[in-house]
């Protein structure tokens, strides 16, 4: 087991955004104690903690703080909005500001916490270009050649966007695990499900690369809202109903904003022996 405090246990917090659900490490002290194995046992939501994915907060330069990302089949992910939203609550706390930077594999992000308690993170701009999103080169993202006509997007991790005339008919879990393994996707990809409810409004359900159905996805949702654009559905400003609540997305000049609730639910501590054990 490759950890740095096997004797002493290992602390993490537990967190969520509409229910879709992290363990957070926090490691800016500067040992990373997370390795693919650790990430896949704590992530089995029987004789782990359980999460959809994994963060770690670790040291950064000229930002407050540097996020990765696990999934729970313990592949990294470049992008997790909800965590990112979720961490950045926890250090604007812990700072006692009502705004942070950090850097995720994607960059430099800024998050800020509303009058209204919400925290908003800025994703960036979308990633349109095939070889950066990934998709196979010579490949439109415009429209993929998949039944169903889908659109790639990338937020720092691939999505595959469907727009479909009613998401909840979709057999998410049937389709989901196909189109992640698509040869189209070099890197795999997220998939999400759309229906349009109104000019400023959508609603999503999604299969995370790595992870599966889950309560909800920031970047996916994200995805969705430059999808719901591009395609002439919505304005750039838009309401997404997930399975876990909603959450408001605006895709503005510096990047796409996404704004929804937090939750830091508890701490504790990985014993020993579970470190042990890896
Ligand atoms: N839940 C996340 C996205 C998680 C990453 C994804 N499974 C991947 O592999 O890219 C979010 O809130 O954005």
């Amino acid at each position: 087991m490759n950890t740095t405090r096997p004797d002493t246990g290992l602390p993490f917090m537990k967190m969520h955004g509409l229910g879709n659900d992290f363990v957070v490490i926090d490691a800016r002290d500067g040992a990373d104690p997370v390795t693919p194995s650790l990430a896949r046992a704590l992530g089995d939501r029987h004789r782990g903690v359980g999460f959809d994915q994994l963060a770690v907060i670790r040291p950064a330069e000229a930002v407050d703080f540097t996020l990765d990302f696990w999934n729970s089949d313990g592949t990294r992910a470049g992008a997790c909005g909800n965590a990112t939203r979720c961490v950045s609550d926890y250090m604007m706390r812990q700072l006692g500001r009502d705004g942070v930077t950090l850097r995720t594999e994607r960059g430099a992000l800024s998050a800020v916490r509303r009058a209204d308690g919400l925290v908003s993170v800025n994703m960036g701009a979308p990633i349109l270009e095939p070889a950066q999103i990934p998709i196979l080169p010579g490949t439109d993202p415009a429209h993929l050649p998949l039944g169903g006509d889908p659109i790639a997007v990338g937020m720092g991790n691939p999505h595959c966007v469907f727009f479909v005339e009613d998401a909840e008919a979709v057999e998410v879990e049937a389709h989901g695990p196909l189109i992640e393994h698509d040869p189209l996707f070099p890197e795999r990809t997220n998939v999400e499900f759309a229906s349009l409810i109104g000019p400023d409004h959508l609603r999503m359900r999604v299969w995370e690369r790595g992870t599966g159905i889950t309560l909800a996805c920031g970047s996916g949702t994200c995805a969705t809202a430059v999808a719901a654009n591009l395609r002439g559905l919505t304005g750039k400003r838009v309401r997404v109903d997930v399975d876990g609540g909603q959450l408001e997305i605006d895709w503005r000049e510096d990047g796409v904003w996404m704004t929804g609730p937090t939750a830091h639910v508890f701490d504790a501590t990985l014993t020993p022996e579970f470190l042990a054990s890896l």
